[in-house]
C-alpha cells in the first residue's frame, strides 16, 4: 500500500466497533502510525484507547481516506459530520452492508470519490477478503490506494457491478460467522460422542484452520481434497452421506443461508 500517502494526509475511521477495530488492528500491525489515525466513536473501547490513535478529536480538513464503519441504520445520524470533506480529494470507503453508493452521494455530494467495500473480520489477523467497487469519481490511483489499504489486511477483489455486493456479503462478509458456527457445532458433536469439551474444541478449531490452509495452498480443488479424505466405505463416507444429503445436507442449507443474507443486504438498501 502507499502507506506514506495515508500516513501523511491521515485516515479518519467513522465507527470503531467489530469491523472498524478489526481493520484498524490490521493497519496498525502493518505499520500505519497511530498518530495518522482519527477515530470517531461515541464509546471508545479500552483496546482503542490503548492504541494511541486520536479519538473524537478535531479532524484533518482533507484526509487521504475516510473509512465508514457504522451500522447501516446509524448512517443517517453519523455521516453528516463528514460532509465538509465531500466533493474533494478525500476518498470515502464504506464497509456498510447494503448501503448503496448513491446514498453516500446524496449526503456527501455527487462529486465525492466513494468506494463501496465488503470486508470480513479475519482482517484482524491479516487474513480478510474485501470486495470493492468505486463510483465514477474514483480515479484509477484512488482505487489503487483503497485496494492497497484494504490489502494490508488480506486479499482484495474488484467487482464489475455494484449489485454483486449483496451476494458477496452473503458469502464472504457474513461467511466467517458460518465457519465459526461450524467450529462450535463440530466441537459440540465431538462432546456428544464422549470427548471432553476443551479437547473437542481444540480438534474442531485445528481441523477447520488446517483444512482452510490446505484448501488455499493445494493444487487440487476442494472437491478433490474432500475425495482424498474419503476412504471407500470408511468413516468419512459415512459422515458425508449425512452432510451431502440433497434435502437436509450442507448444499441446501448453505443455499438457503446465503440467500437469506443476500436478501437482507438488498433490504438494507431501502433503509
Ligand atoms: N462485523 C462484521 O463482520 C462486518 C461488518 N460490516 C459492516 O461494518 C459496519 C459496522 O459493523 P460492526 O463493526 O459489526 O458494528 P458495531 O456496532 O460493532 O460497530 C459500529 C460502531 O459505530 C459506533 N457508532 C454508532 N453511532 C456512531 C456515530 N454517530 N458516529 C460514529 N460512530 C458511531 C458504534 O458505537 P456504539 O456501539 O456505542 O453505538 C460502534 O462502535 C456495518 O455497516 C456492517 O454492515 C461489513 C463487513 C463485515
Ligand atoms: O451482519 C451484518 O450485517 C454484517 C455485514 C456482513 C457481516 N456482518
Amino acid at each position: 500500500m502507499d502507506m506514506d500517502h495515508v500516513a501523511g494526509k491521515g485516515l479518519v475511521l467513522l465507527g470503531c466497533g467489530k469491523m472498524g477495530s478489526a481493520m484498524l488492528a490490521g493497519w496498525l500491525k502493518q505499520g500505519l502510525p497511530a498518530t495518522s489515525v482519527w477515530v470517531i466513536d461515541p464509546n471508545p473501547s479500552d483496546w482503542l484507547q490503548s492504541t494511541g490513535v486520536r479519538i473524537n478529536a478535531d479532524l484533518p480538513e482533507a484526509p487521504a481516506v475516510v473509512l465508514v464503519a457504522v451500522k447501516p441504520q446509524m448512517m443517517g445520524d453519523a455521516l453528516p459530520v463528514l460532509t465538509a470533506m465531500g466533493n474533494g480529494e478525500t476518498v470515502f470507503v464504506s464497509v456498510a452492508a447494503g448501503t448503496p453508493i448513491a446514498k453516500f452521494e446524496e449526503v456527501l455530494g455527487d462529486q465525492t470519490p466513494i468506494v463501496r467495500a465488503m470486508p470480513n473480520t479475519p482482517a484482524a489477523v491479516g487474513r480478510g477478503i474485501t470486495a470493492i467497487i468505486g463510483n465514477t469519481h474514483v480515479s484509477g490511483a484512488a482505487l489503487d490506494m483503497a485496494e492497497g489499504l484494504l490489502s494490508a489486511v488480506g486479499q482484495v477483489v474488484r467487482l464489475e457491478r455494484e449489485d454483486q455486493m449483496d451476494a458477496v456479503t452473503g458469502v464472504s462478509g457474513s461467511g466467517p460467522a458460518y465457519v465459526f458456527h461450524l467450529i462450535e457445532t463440530l466441537a459440540a458433536a465431538g462432546e456428544a460422542q464422549g470427548l471432553p469439551a476443551d479437547l473437542a474444541m481444540q480438534l474442531a478449531k485445528a481441523t477447520v484452520a488446517g483444512a482452510g490452509a490446505l484448501a488455499e495452498q493445494a493444487e487440487e480443488d476442494p472437491a478433490q481434497l474432500r475425495i482424498n479424505v474419503t476412504s471407500p466405505n470408511g468413516t468419512t463416507q459415512a459422515a458425508l452421506e449425512v452432510l451431502m444429503d440433497a434435502e437436509t445436507g450442507f448444499p441446501a442449507l448453505l443455499q438457503r443461508a446465503v440467500k437469506a443474507a443476500t436478501d437482507r443486504s438488498k433490504e438494507l438498501a431501502n433503509g
